[in-house]
């Protein structure tokens, strides 16, 4: 039977590839375009916190789904403030940020939290793709795709196949994840 998972984003290029993963798990996804507010705090707590008030706001389960882009030289920021980031400095800010440093390494962390209702706990997943930061190459309309080189495939996301990157992204491992948990929920 085909399960059906509320989620609340503002992100389109998000939905898109959540969509597009879930459908081989024959999950439909119906999308709310929420604009939820985020605390600061580590990766996991924005992300818990942020589940919890969608959880309120739809007033049933759902999920929420948070990332991060974590620099090895800066001991993990940008992290979950990547997105203040991308907008006030953009992609050649984000490479600048590095100048100096020994490592362009950088960690993408994807964080799915699913909530069963208003006042339950959110259950966290996370998924991480290992890459570095480089110069722009390929399109750049999903936040910093066009910066980050995956390692071991000398693309950046940008200039991947989507369902390349579908395969290999720190949201397909996080999703994977969400995946096992929801098999042992009742339908
Ligand atoms: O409503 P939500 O789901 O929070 O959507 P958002 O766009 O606010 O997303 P985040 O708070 O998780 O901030 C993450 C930032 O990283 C960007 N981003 C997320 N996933 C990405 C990916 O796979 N590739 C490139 N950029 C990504 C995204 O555009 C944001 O600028
Ligand atoms: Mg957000």
């Amino acid at each position: 039977m085909t399960r059906k998972l509320v989620f609340i984003t503002g992100n389109k290029n998000k939905l898109v590839e959540v969509q597009a993963i879930l459908a081989k798990f024959d999950i439909e996804v119906e999308a709310r375009a929420l604009d939820i507010p985020e605390i600061q705090g580590t990766t996991l707590e924005v992300s818990a916190d942020k589940c919890r008030r969608a959880a309120e706001l739809v007033g049933g389960p759902c999920i929420t789904e948070d990332t991060a882009l974590a620099f090895h030289a800066l001991g993990g920021l940008p992290g979950p403030y990547i997105k203040d980031f991308m907008k006030t400095i953009g992609h050649s800010g984000l490479n600048a940020m590095l100048t100096g440093f020994p490592t362009k390494g950088a960690t993408a962390i994807c964080t799915f939290a699913y909530s069963a209702g208003p006042g339950e706990t959110p259950q966290l997943f996370v998924g991480e793709t290992e890459g570095e930061i480089v110069p722009v190459r390929g399109p750049t309309h999903f936040g910093w795709d066009a910066v980050f080189q995956a390692a071991g495939t000398g693309q950046t996301f940008a200039e991947m196949d989507p369902v390349f990157k579908n395969t290999i992204s720190h949201r397909f491992k996080a999703l994977t994840k969400l995946v096992d948990f929801l098999k042992t929920l009742p339908e």
